[in-house]
């Protein structure tokens, strides 16, 4: 007698980690007027988002989308209930952070590829790694919690093939640092799911998978079974952009991150609580599209809409 696969097991619920209004919008050939960006933080926390990334102090000449972050922060109301989160790559960055109210949490962000790491902080991986620490530990006196991105986690777009254990490597380099989450970059999203899972077998063997977070860009259309992949071995946290905004400036060709539109259908229809109303998102989401020329990258939001219901 042929016995049957056992049946995958999921996390009962998943915490979305919104990236639209940072990821998303660096990206864009248009810097979006800060207004927007305010409105569209506004409309993913009405929408139920407890976890937003709402800017970056990067370099206004490398990405001028990000330069009016300071702005953006002063303009949004304080989160009691979640936080809003900034990417900092350097002790100039957390100058500026520093001047700034209602950050909850700091990301670094490295690299499992040289090549990128120079492309997009013009620096090595270990240099980067350096910089990072004093990061850390002045965002720790702040109180501020810090993830950290590793990119190109199964690819990278100019070395190609990336070694797994490379992002174990990176990731529990951040983890010691100090960072309370790692956030799994597929970067120019070429991974697909027997690579996810190995990838995620190679890191929770360096960290906790608790603290992993998956944030897969869907250029190749693979994220949604990426992410299932994943789910499967405990990931429960998603980074995900509303409408499917973005790309990554150092990373030509990328799409955006997954929509959050398609995560949360997905994971509603597993019976996965999110704790987020996908009406509303579609709703953002087709807002902020139209702001940036174009229609909303999520299949779910276009219908949604289109049954109004
Ligand atoms: C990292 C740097 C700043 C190094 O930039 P650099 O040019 O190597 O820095 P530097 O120390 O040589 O300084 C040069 C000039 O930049 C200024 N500078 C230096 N640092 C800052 C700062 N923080 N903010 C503002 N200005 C800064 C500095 O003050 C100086 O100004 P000058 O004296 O010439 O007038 C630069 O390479 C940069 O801004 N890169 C952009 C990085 C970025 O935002 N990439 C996109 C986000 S990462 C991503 O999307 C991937 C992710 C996270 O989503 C995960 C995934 O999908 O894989």
């Amino acid at each position: 007698m042929t016995s049957m696969p056992s049946l995958p097991s999921f996390p009962s619920s998943v915490r979305i980690v919104e990236v639209g209004p940072r990821d998303g919008l660096q990206n864009e050939k248009n810097v979006v007027p800060t207004a927007e960006r305010i409105a569209l933080i506004n409309g993913l926390r009405q929408a139920g988002l407890r976890h937003i990334e709402v800017g970056s102090f990067v370099s206004p000449k490398w990405v001028p989308q990000m330069a009016d972050t300071p702005q953006v922060l002063a303009a949004l109301p304080p989160m009691a209930d979640g936080r809003y989160a900034v990417l900092v790559p350097n002790e100039r960055g957390m100058d500026a952070a520093e001047a700034c109210p209602n950050i909850g949490e700091i990301a670094i962000f490295a690299a499992a590829s040289e090549s990128f790491s120079h492309k997009n902080i013009n620096c090595s991986i270990a240099e980067s790694l350096e910089r990072f620490a004093p990061v850390v530990a002045r965002a720790q006196a702040n109180g501020w919690a810090v993830r950290g991105y590793v990119s190109c986690v199964m690819g990278c777009p100019y070395e190609g093939d990336v070694p797994v254990q490379r992002v174990a490597e990176v990731a529990a380099a951040l983890y010691r640092m100090g960072c309370y989450e790692i956030s799994l970059g597929d970067t120019v999203g070429v991974g697909t799911p027997r690579l996810a899972k190995s990838m995620i077998e190679a890191v929770a063997a360096e960290v906790p998978v608790t603290a992993l977070a998956a944030h897969f860009h869907d250029t190749y259309g693979q994220a949604l079974a990426n992410l299932l992949a994943v789910l499967e071995l405990g990931v429960a946290v998603i980074d995900s952009s509303v409408a499917g905004l973005g790309g990554c400036p150092y990373a030509a060709g990328a799409a955006g991150n997954v929509a959050t539109e398609d995560v949360v259908y997905m994971l509603h229809g597993m019976g996965i609580e999110t704790g987020l109303d996908l009406m509303a998102l579609a709703v953002v989401g087709q807002r902020i599209s139209s702001v940036v020329g174009r229609s909303t990258g999520s299949k779910v939001a276009r219908a949604v809409l289109a049954r109004g219901a």
